[in-house]
């Protein structure tokens, strides 16, 4: 686990002042057997539409994380995931909600991938070439660097 929070947008007013609950996220990782790994831009009618992330989305009441990921990946890009490895979390305090985000990796899914809210879509290897980056993704390329250069 990382305690660390990342503070978003600082300059920004958060809405309230007391404590605010933590949304759990699950986002799936997804690499291919070339080695790339598939980023998708934030839709239309969400914050931060058009910043590009990994896939996934918040749990559910009574969801575990690999539940969430296997219906959001599901709803979101159209494939069937197999076996997910956990990886990292992260605590992010965006000015919209405070989210941990729980990245699993993700290495067999079935079906093809369909875009099922409009987003865009790309593989991508180190460094991206898609921008503008979500915030609370950018430590995930930096762990992935991390990761190439042992
Ligand atoms: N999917 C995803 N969300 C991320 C990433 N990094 C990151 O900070 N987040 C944050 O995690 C939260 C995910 O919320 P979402 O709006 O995508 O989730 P959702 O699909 O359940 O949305 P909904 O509210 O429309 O049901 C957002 O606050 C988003 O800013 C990432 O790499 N992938």
């Amino acid at each position: 686990m990382n305690d660390r929070v990342l503070v978003v947008d600082a300059d920004r007013q958060r809405g309230d002042s007391g404590d605010r609950p933590v949304v759990d996220v699950a986002v799936g990782i997804l690499i291919d057997s070339a080695s790339r790994f598939l980023l998708t831009s934030r839709p239309e009618g969400k914050v931060y539409a058009g910043y590009w992330e990994f896939p996934g989305g918040k749990l559910e009441a009574g969801e575990d994380v690999e539940q969430a990921l296997r219906r959001e990946l599901q709803e979101e890009i159209g494939v069937t995931i197999g076996a997910v490895h956990a990886w990292r979390e992260a605590l992010v305090d965006y000015p919209h909600a405070l989210v941990r985000l729980h990245f699993c990796k993700v290495f067999d899914w079935t079906g093809a991938l369909h875009m099922r809210e409009g987003q865009q879509f790309s593989w991508e290897r180190l460094p991206v070439c898609c921008r503008p980056v979500l915030a609370g993704t950018v430590p995930v390329l930096e762990w992935l660097a991390a990761e190439q250069a042992a």
